[in-house]
């Protein structure tokens, strides 16, 4: 199945806009964990038990397991998830960008290798290398439009004549970049009025939005800028402030919780 109608069938099964970020630091693990052979496996499946009926995807962050050299265990996490919630599709996040020849091997390692349904990519460097990913058709290949982060205004926000630099990036993705069909934007939650401008010029184009919880979006504003004319086309992130809402040996049902909070108030403005 296209990754596009992957995301939107879980939306649909688990009432839920919400993808549980998979971002392990071993540190931050209960003394138990820690104390395991594959402490970031054994995590992951944890969180993931406590959260596949609650979520539209997971989305392990590559450089926390690359850190640590831990690539094995981010292998064995996604096929996990295959094994045991085949419904849930899962993103891998490794900002990729580069000339064509190397993006092929990004694309490879992204979806042949680990088996992800989606990556996150950056667009700096133009449509050649973008291509390579989005040439697997039923895989989401997931553009960087306007990032979460505090020092995105000042790249991204640059005036182009009169257009801010991600809205040429919106426009690109929807009118030049998207001839498969399977192209996603990422709008940070932190900046819900950009939000409502690349939603404007995309129409009904899916987005991720990490920047709840831990970078403190606002839910409301993020739900009613983003939303599609289909209540939905948004799939909305979540990393610290689910898999780190406790520290002890009830960290999986404390994650579920928050899962589920979130969930809710999400679901409140939809
Ligand atoms: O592409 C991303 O996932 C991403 C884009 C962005 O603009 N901002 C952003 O925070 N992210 C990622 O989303 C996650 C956010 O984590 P929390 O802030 O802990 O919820 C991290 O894995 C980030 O790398």
């Amino acid at each position: 199945m296209r990754f596009l109608d992957q995301v939107q069938a879980a939306m649909r099964k688990n009432n839920s806009l919400l993808c549980v970020g998979l971002d392990p630091l071993p540190e931050k693990f209960p003394p138990h964990i820690q104390a395991l052979e594959q402490p970031i496996l054994e995590f992951n499946r944890f969180i993931i038990d406590a959260t596949a009926d609650l979520v539209c995807a997971y989305k392990p962050q590559a450089a926390h397991y690359h850190a640590c050299g831990a690539e094995d265990q981010l292998a064995q996490t996604i096929e996990y998830i295959k094994d045991n919630y085949p419904d849930i599709p899962v993103i891998l996040d490794s900002k990729r960008g580069d000339i064509g020849s190397t993006a092929d091997q990004y694309a490879t390692e992204a979806f042949e290798r680990y088996g992800a349904d989606a990556i996150t990519i950056n667009p700096y460097m133009g449509i050649d290398t973008i291509e390579p990913f989005t040439r697997y058709e039923e895989k989401g290949t997931i553009v960087l439009c306007r990032t979460s982060n505090p020092g995105a205004a000042a790249i991204q926000n640059l005036k182009v004549g009169d257009d801010f630099l991600y809205e040429v990036i919106a426009r690109k993705a929807k009118e030049e970049w998207n001839s498969h069909n399977n192209l996603l934007l990422v709008v940070g939650a932190t900046n819900p009025e950009e939000l409502k401008r690349i939603r404007a010029i995309t129409g009904d184009m899916t987005f991720l939005v990490p920047g709840l919880g831990a970078q403190g979006g606002d839910v409301e504003a993020t739900v009613k800028s983003g939303l599609n004319s289909q209540g939905e086309g948004i799939i909305v992130n979540s990393s610290r402030g689910i898999i780190y809402a406790a520290s002890d040996e009830n960290f999986a049902e404390a994650a579920r919780a928050a899962a589920i909070e979130l969930r809710d108030q999400v679901n409140q403005y939809r």
